[in-house]
């Protein structure tokens, strides 16, 4: 269940350079695509991926998520958001040709991809970190920006430390090693106006994981009926 870079796989992607200190990989490829295809990418997407506007639970309380987002992937990848199961869309051939680039420079594979478009400097995306156990240990997430600039802040776990990044457009950042486990990330709301920014995060999701939670429900509804005593 652990998807790692090995370090000189890490190393050739980020050209020898970990932004991250320490606990964790971290990697920022300036233009990763060029202006002009970044340009022609944005607009496709921007018009062509069902883009949806979610709500979580707060306190029990239904809230809109700050930005619209989309979940393209394998059939079987689904994943939980806020306790529902989120079904992905059938991959495009636009998100099947970013994916392959992204996976070439990467060296990891993929099934998945949560799409986020940040309408403006109003929109955002909270602190957390994608430790999911669908993911797998220390998983290599790939993070493709197009649009507008957004600062994209990691909090250490449990030191004072913040790192700063601005993600533009067509910029890729690479997080992997055992980054989720000891940093927390967000992209803050800003004053500063901004237009819109999407961005694609390249994700594997472990189908294992879900065959033993359905194998372990599965599990515990029968020990649950024998001890009901139905079975006797
Ligand atoms: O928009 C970004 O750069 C961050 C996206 C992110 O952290 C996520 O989708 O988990
Ligand atoms: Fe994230």
């Amino acid at each position: 269940m652990t998807q790692q870079l090995s370090l000189s796989a890490f190393d050739d992607s980020c050209q020898g350079l970990n932004l991250a200190p320490y606990d964790g990989e971290l990697a920022l490829v300036s233009q990763f695509y060029e202006p002009h295809h970044a340009d022609a990418l944005f607009a496709q997407l921007k018009t062509e991926i069902a883009w949806q506007e979610e709500e979580v639970l707060i306190v029990g309380k239904p809230c809109k998520v700050p930005r619209l987002m989309a979940w393209y992937g394998d059939a079987l990848a689904y994943y939980q958001y806020s306790g529902v199961n989120h079904q992905p869309l059938p991959w495009t051939v636009e998100l099947l040709a970013i994916r392959e680039k992204v996976q070439q420079h990467c060296g990891a594979d993929f099934n998945s991809v949560l799409l986020n478009l940040y309408r403006d400097g109003q929109d955002s995306m909270g602190c957390h970190s994608d430790d999911e156990k669908e993911l797998g240990d220390n998983p290599v997430i790939a993070s493709l920006s197009l649009g507008d600039e957004r600062m994209f802040k990691l909090h250490h776990k449990t030191r004072k430390i913040t790192l700063n990044v601005v993600l533009g457009h067509g910029d890729l950042l690479v997080m992997a090693g055992t980054l989720q486990h000891h940093w927390r990330h967000s992209v803050p709301k800003t004053k500063q106006p901004k237009t819109a920014r999407i961005n694609l995060t390249f994700r594997k999701i472990y189908l294992e994981f879900h065959y033993r939670t359905l194998f372990e429900n599965h599990l515990i509804f029968f020990n649950n009926l024998i001890n009901l005593r139905i079975f006797v």
